[in-house]
């Protein structure tokens, strides 16, 4: 539901709400343990909508794809007042005045500084990029070894949004440095949520993550020209005139960089959650090989439609983000009180909705537990019965500017992966990390590698 709806009427039902909170953390310990099983338990226990308590905030969480397209299609300003849940979390973290943090119009104008990035000609160009980044990073590794896959994918991930979202300079300069900064971050982003932004602790470590990768950008950005432009993406982004004949000065726009890099880390989860979905489904790896043999006249490839023939790929990658889907609920605060599918929500609660409940509702998904890339095919295409069923890159009005990049990033890592080295998973049971926004694998998530004989 993304066009215009008639406000909604206030009134409705009183929201059911769950009993048992702490004071002043209310069901905080529960919720950060196990975000998706919390919001499991209390949904079938109470049903599709309950208010719990979080430090600071209360929330109403809503179940099922109609919740989904409501709240999704919610107006910013008039009925959402996202500055009441991102300004206490992300201004400590990312600076005032960017992204969420920043005004409604002065927001989408910095999102369409974003968008000339991730366009069909933008995303072509990133295609030699990804795989030369990937390439570089496997060619020290011995005939066979192990790795720690979560390292292996935040230092890819970070290394491609860098080289793609700033320059190549930058990514190749940064080196590992940079996975480790924007680790600060999320680590810092994770008390806040869980705390409140005020602990010192979190505040300086934000911080000094923040200030490094300004100044780094700063310095280097400026004349780290893609092959084949003139202007560096920060040149670009100095040229530009916003709303009132506004420009960005040298900070904000290096700010704005960092905020980039931020929105990119999930790509860090799901490409680790694809690859472990695969090793611990190995029958899919001749599968995807013979897909990729099939789809590369050439390699390294160089356009998008051989990329898009990758369609098994891209359905085991669809299957990362239904189990797993990095963000755990997508946040809208009540700018004053709504009706949500019948229910009276006051004002200032944090209406959410759960793309990790959603995605395992037996109404929508045939065994919803099951890892089934066939779900996917046209013949079935159980993302399509019904609108927002898949919504691990959000949806409605503020869908992930970023979902075609995360995807190609992800598609890119693993066809060069595969194709170069056999793979197994140490221990083919993994679990969730339950220290980070994310989910992620929990760490050691050992792989055995071997070099394959071409
Ligand atoms: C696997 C990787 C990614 C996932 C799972 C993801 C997920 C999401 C989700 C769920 C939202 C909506 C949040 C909400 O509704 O509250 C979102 C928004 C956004 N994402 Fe991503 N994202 C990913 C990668 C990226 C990348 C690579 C970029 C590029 C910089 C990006 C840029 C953005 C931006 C700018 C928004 C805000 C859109 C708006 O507010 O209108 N994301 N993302």
């Amino acid at each position: 539901m993304t066009g215009d709806h008639e406000p909604l009427p206030p009134g409705g039902r009183e929201l059911p709400a769950l009993d048992g909170g702490l004071p002043l953390i209310g069901h905080g310990i529960p919720f950060f343990r196990d975000p998706v099983g919390f919001l499991a338990r209390v949904h079938s226990s109470r049903g599709e909508a309950v208010a719990f308590s979080l430090p600071g905030r209360r929330m109403a969480s809503f179940c099922g794809p109609q919740a989904n397209a409501l709240i999704l299609g919610l107006q910013d300003d008039t009925e959402v007042d996202r500055h009441l849940f991102y300004d206490p979390l992300l201004a400590p973290l990312l600076g005032p005045g960017v992204g969420l943090t920043a005004p409604s119009e002065l927001m989408k104008w910095q999102h369409s500084l974003l968008l000339p990035l991730l366009r069909r000609d933008a995303l072509t160009r990133h295609i030699p990029v990804m795989f030369d980044e990937v390439e570089r990073y496997v060619a020290p590794w011995d005939g066979h070894g192990t790795f720690d896959l979560l390292a292996v994918m935040r230092d890819l991930s970070a290394r491609i949004a860098a080289c793609c979202l700033i320059g190549p300079r930058f990514g190749r300069t940064m080196g590992p440095a940079l996975p480790r900064l924007l680790g600060r971050l999320e680590a810092a982003l994770f008390a806040f949520a869980v705390i409140g932004p005020r602990g010192p602790l979190p505040h300086g470590l934000a911080d000094r993550a923040r200030e490094t990768l300004v100044h780094a950008i700063k310095e280097i950005a400026p004349r780290d020209c893609p092959e084949g432009s003139e202007r560096s993406h920060f040149e670009e982004l100095m040229r530009a005139t916003g709303p009132g004949g506004s420009s960005l000065d040298e900070d904000t726009a290096a700010a704005l960089m960092v905020n980039w890099l931020f929105a990119a880390v999930p790509t860090t989860a799901l490409a680790a959650w694809t690859g472990v979905l695969v090793l611990q489904h190995p029958q899919w790896l001749p599968v995807l090989r013979a897909e990729q043999e099939a789809a590369f006249a050439d390699y390294p490839p160089t356009t998008l439609s051989a990329l898009h023939k990758l369609e098994r790929l891209s359905h085991c990658l669809l299957e990362a983000e239904r189990l797993h889907p990095p963000i755990v609920v997508l946040p809208r605060p009540a700018a004053r009180d709504l009706n949500i599918h019948g229910y009276r929500v006051p004002r200032g609660y944090v209406v959410c909705a759960s793309p990790g409940l959603s995605h395992r509702l037996t109404s929508v998904f045939r065994r919803p537990e099951a890892f089934d890339p066939d779900r996917y095919l046209p013949d079935r295409a159980e993302h399509r019965t019904t609108p927002q069923a898949l919504i691990g890159f959000g949806g409605g009005r503020h869908p992930c500017l970023g979902a075609t990049l995360a995807q190609q990033t992800i598609k890119v890592i693993w066809s060069a992966l595969l194709r170069a080295f056999d793979f197994e998973l140490a221990d083919p049971e993994v679990r969730e990390a339950r220290t980070t926004v994310m989910r992620l694998p929990r760490r050691p998530c050992t792989v055995r590698y071997r070099r394959r004989k071409r």
